[in-house]
């Protein structure tokens, strides 16, 4: 969802005035924090159900999750876009809905969609935002920043979904705000763009930015978050560094035996599962694994084809929790029937 679907919203969309007044957060130290919250539609419908999660000053936390986890509706709440129905949030110390004058102008919002006049051009459209915004930082900068200077006398309708989603992100930049969200910033770029965004956002984050970023990239989130969650129907199934929510799950050797030599040669200590010569090892114990593999093969004299081994990826992982939360659902639904 976008917050086109909250009422009043539209026009204050990606506006990020300037940064005013001294740091401030709340009595535990968090910028961001979100505690039990909750958030329910029209017709009863709980997309997010009881979520808690804090980040401190200058982290990057990402907020995964699968399709319709409640990500965008978790963010919002945080943004001051709407009220939860239980629970609390809090950024820089205030309830950003009702101490909205307090938080907004140290915020910098990147919705999931921007909604900017289509007929405006490129600089036209950050000099309106711009004058909406005091200390804001001057257009050619913020054009700059995000690799769109020569796109400014380009009107709006014109620009690529990728040159959009920048655009966007300048606006977000505009107001050098202390606290950034960012909803899926890199969607609909292309390699070079995704990389350069994330180039920005590490610089803005060593600079003692605090940023909350959604995004279905697992390699965004493994790359510039220092800790994240994934949300799957409303709820946060896992939290932690990269490391924290990857080691739970086995690394994996993978090689392929020679013509006439059976798996069933393989040193017992090493669980392989067998596709003809294909074998995968799954492991917790990765360095002592393949100091067993590779001292069998110096002694049998086998060579192993295509030999790859590696630790747990985000991905796997983000792939197992989905999995198994969808499994236990499909159980708690037959215990039901
Ligand atoms: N205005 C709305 N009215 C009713 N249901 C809504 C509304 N907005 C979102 N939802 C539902 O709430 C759930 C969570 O949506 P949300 O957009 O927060 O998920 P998300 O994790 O951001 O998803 P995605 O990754 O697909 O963007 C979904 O089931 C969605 O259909």
């Amino acid at each position: 969802m976008t917050s086109d679907d909250i009422p009043g919203n539209r026009a204050d969309r990606t506006v990020a005035p300037v940064t005013t007044g001294s740091a401030s957060a709340s009595r535990s130290g968090a910028v961001i924090e979100a505690t039990g919250v909750r958030r329910r539609y029209a017709g009863g419908f709980e997309a997010v159900a009881g979520v808690s999660f804090s980040v401190a000053r200058g982290e990057l936390f990402a907020l995964l999750g699968t399709n319709g986890a409640g990500k965008t509706s978790t963010v919002e709440l945080l943004e001051g876009l709407a009220v939860p129905d239980g629970g609390t949030v809090r950024v820089l110390g205030h309830d950003p809905f009702r101490e909205r004058a307090a938080v907004r102008p140290r915020i910098g919002v990147m919705l999931q969609e921007g909604g900017f006049p289509s007929e405006l051009t490129v600089t036209e459209t950050v000099r309106m935002w711009a004058g909406c915004t005091s200390g804001a930082r001057p257009t050619g900068e913020a054009l700059e920043l995000v690799g769109l200077s020569h796109r400014g006398r380009v009107r709006v309708k014109q620009l690529s979904g990728g040159e959009r989603r920048r655009l966007d992100l300048a606006m977000a930049l505009l107001g050098r705000p202390e606290v950034l969200f960012l909803d899926e910033p890199t969607t609909g770029l292309d390699a070079e763009g995704r990389r350069d965004t994330w180039e920005l956002v590490r610089e803005l984050r060593d600079g003692g930015t605090t940023v909350l970023l959604t995004t279905h990239y697992l390699e965004e989130a493994e790359t510039l978050a220092d800790r994240l969650a994934i949300m799957h129907r409303g709820r946060i199934v896992t939290a932690g560094t990269t490391a924290e929510v990857t080691a739970a799950r086995p690394s994996r050797i993978r090689f392929e035996l020679p013509e006439g030599v059976l798996a069933a040669r393989l040193p017992l200590g090493l669980r392989a599962a067998a596709d003809g010569h294909r074998i995968e090892i799954r492991t917790h114990r990765l360095q002592e694994s393949l100091d067993e593999l590779l001292t069998w093969a110096r002694e049998s004299d086998v060579r192993l084809l295509g030999l790859d081994a590696r630790s747990a990826s985000l991905e796997e992982a983000f792939l197992d929790i989905a999995q198994r939360a969808t499994d236990n659902e499909a159980d708690d639904e037959k215990v039901a029937a």
